[in-house]
């Protein structure tokens, strides 16, 4: 592994969590490039992550996501990942290579109120799962690979974006 590889950031957490915008704000501030494991995914399959879903159902759509993330080169960047990332220990596993994983934590309550569009948000689980039911699934995943967690309770854009560079500076420390 070279240096520069150690220097990139994973960010994971529940869809809606601020994983995209924070990464792009992330990624001016530091110099790094930003790339969102979403986009990479609808560029390898020539398709939206909906129609993925809508042809093939959501169990396709992460095996599509795992492959993806294990055959990428995540040196010096930004990775938004897709909330369902987190299914694949391999994809994890990976990822981590390049970087600390940062777990951008924001709790239920907050998640519902900026997720309105749930049954038409893609989000990569059964029928009749409620958001409620991914998350509860999910944390204890999120944590699992988290080497770095953020509290994002409360705050805006610009503070979680603060907060998230000097959780990072910390951990350094
Ligand atoms: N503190 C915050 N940080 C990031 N996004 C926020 C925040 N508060 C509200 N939002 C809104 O929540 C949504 C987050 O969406 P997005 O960045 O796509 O999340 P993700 O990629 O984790 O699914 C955006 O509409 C954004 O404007
Ligand atoms: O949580 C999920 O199941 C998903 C989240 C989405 O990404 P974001 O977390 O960036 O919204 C996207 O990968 C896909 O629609 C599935
Ligand atoms: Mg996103």
């Amino acid at each position: 592994m070279s240096d520069n590889v150690s220097s990139s950031l994973v960010l994971i957490g529940m869809p809606g969590a601020g994983k995209s915008t924070i990464g792009e704000a992330l990624a001016l501030q530091s110099g790094l490039t930003f790339v969102d494991t979403d986009r990479l995914i609808e560029q390898r399959e020539g398709r939206s992550l909906q129609a993925i879903l809508d042809e093939e159902g959501y169990q396709r759509l992460r095996r599509i996501e795992a492959e993806v993330l294990q055959s990428s080169d995540f040196s010096n960047k930004v990775v938004a990942t897709g909330g369902s990332a987190v299914y694949s220990s391999a994809a994890m596993t990976h990822l981590r290579q390049f970087g600390p994983c940062v777990f951008i934590d924001i709790p239920l309550r907050e998640i519902v109120r900026r997720v309105q569009n749930f049954a038409e948000r893609g989000i990569a689980g059964p029928v009749g799962q409620d958001l409620q039911g991914v998350y509860a699934e999910r944390l204890p995943l999120y944590r699992r690979y988290a080497d770095i967690t953020v509290d994002g309770s409360g705050l805006d854009e610009t503070a979680l974006l603060a907060k998230v560079l000097a959780s990072i500076a910390d951990s350094n420390n």
